[in-house]
């Protein structure tokens, strides 16, 4: 409590006297505190006094005294840095608010061949974020949709580079959800369990960057703990510390129900997705997402990091028949952005010849499986 006051009251010289005795009576009468301040506000709150006194110039801060700690002096120049902000209004500030905010930071990935992305596509994103933040526990930073690469080899897939301007003209207009060429443009396909380790350490990277910027509040030669990609152990010694967000696959229930299908996905893939990442599954018609999660050992085992959506204003657009109506001259408007129809009357990119791309080809999954069976 008393750290959390100090650094902004203690400026202001009459709140100093205030702290000054505070904390003086509380470490007093509850020694006990003292093995949990991070740091003793009361001489670090005198050191600055002292400081303040020698400064010719009020509000200067002297630099900081030969053998002072680097903690206190760094906090008596945060202070000066907030001196306009200071007082009892600074502790109710959006910033503390959010710092304070203990729900786990979620990014959603959607994997798939996006040809070509649909509106549905889109509502997938915004399902899966009215869901999760419903309940309490989670906040959605982010949403990457991720098109699979060329090398997935599926029936009809048209090149990745127009998939990928797709599905960037239709997430435009959207503030939150993000197209990320890494598994398209690359000429082999990825697995999704190594995708998903591929953005997950991305956030990582992001965030190790945004906390060494910010790196203000942590003692000098203080580590932040990470012991693993999805276990990230925050530092709670260090203010500005927070775990990065965790990235889970977005999918709809036919995907979840592929996870059972033979050589299509590798068991401890499988494995993997449900118990370090987690899946967000969007029911789709035709399937009983439920059921088959009761029906798998390892899904029911890891039914706490499954979360089903259940989407109430059904709508069984897929790319499939968007590309058959597309083949058949018959409108497609409303069930694709009209950005990403104009794209796709520009370059004629369904036709008959298109959908034959990759026919009598095995599925690279398949491939890969069987010449590795488990
Ligand atoms: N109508 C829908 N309801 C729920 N999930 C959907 C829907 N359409 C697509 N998805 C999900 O979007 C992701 C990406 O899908 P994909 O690109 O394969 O589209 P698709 O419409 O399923 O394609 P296709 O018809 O070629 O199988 C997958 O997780 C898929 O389950
Ligand atoms: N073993 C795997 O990792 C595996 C298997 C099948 C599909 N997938 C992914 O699921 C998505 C499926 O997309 P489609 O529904 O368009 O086939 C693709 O992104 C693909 O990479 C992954």
């Amino acid at each position: 409590m008393l750290s959390a006051i100090a650094p902004r009251t203690c400026c202001d010289p009459s709140s100093q006297v205030l702290m000054l005795g505070l904390s003086r009576i509380v470490l007093t009468l509850c020694p006990r505190f003292s093995r949990y301040r991070p740091w003793d506000p009361s001489s670090a709150c005198r050191r600055w006094y002292r400081n303040q006194s020698r400064a010719p110039i009020r509000g200067l801060v002297l630099p900081p005294q030969r053998g002072a700690s680097t903690r206190s002096s760094q906090w008596a120049q945060n202070c000066i840095s907030n001196r306009n902000s200071l007082h009892l209004r600074s502790w109710f500030s959006a910033e503390a608010m959010e710092k304070s905010d203990s729900r786990m930071e979620v990014v959603l990935l959607a994997t798939g061949s996006f040809n070509p992305i649909t509106v549905m596509h889109l509502r997938l994103f915004e399902l899966a974020r009215d869901y999760l933040q419903g309940t309490g526990k989670y906040k959605v930073v982010k949403g990457i949709i991720s098109p699979v690469s060329d090398g997935y080899k599926k029936k009809g897939l048209v090149e990745g580079c127009h998939r990928l301007a797709m599905a960037q003209l239709a997430t435009e207009n959207s503030d939150w959800i993000e197209v990320d060429p890494w598994e398209c443009s690359k000429k082999e396909w990825t697995e999704t369990a190594l995708a998903l380790r591929h953005y997950q350490q991305q956030q990582i990277s992001t965030d190790n960057g945004e906390i060494r910027e910010k790196k203000s509040g942590c003692r000098k030669g203080q580590k932040r703990k990470r012991n693993h990609i999805c276990q990230d152990v925050p530092d709670y010694n260090c203010p500005e510390s927070k775990a990065p967000p965790q990235v889970k696959l977005l999918c709809g229930a036919d995907i979840l129900e592929s996870l059972g299908v033979p050589n299509l996905w590798k068991p401890e893939h499988v494995n993997e997705i449900v118990s370090s990442f987690g899946l967000v599954c969007i029911t789709r018609m035709g399937s009983n997402a439920q059921k088959f999660i009761y029906e798998s050992d390892v899904l029911w085992k890891h039914r706490h990091n499954i979360h089903l959506v259940e989407e109430w204003i059904t709508n069984d657009i897929s790319s499939t028949k968007v590309r058959r109506a597309l083949r058949r001259g018959m409108s497609v408007r409303y069930l694709v952005p009209d950005s990403v129809l104009d794209y796709i009357k520009k370059h004629d990119l369904y036709n008959e010849e298109s959908e034959e791309k990759n026919s009598g080809l095995t599925l690279e999954p398949f491939l890969r499986n069987s010449e590795n069976p488990q």
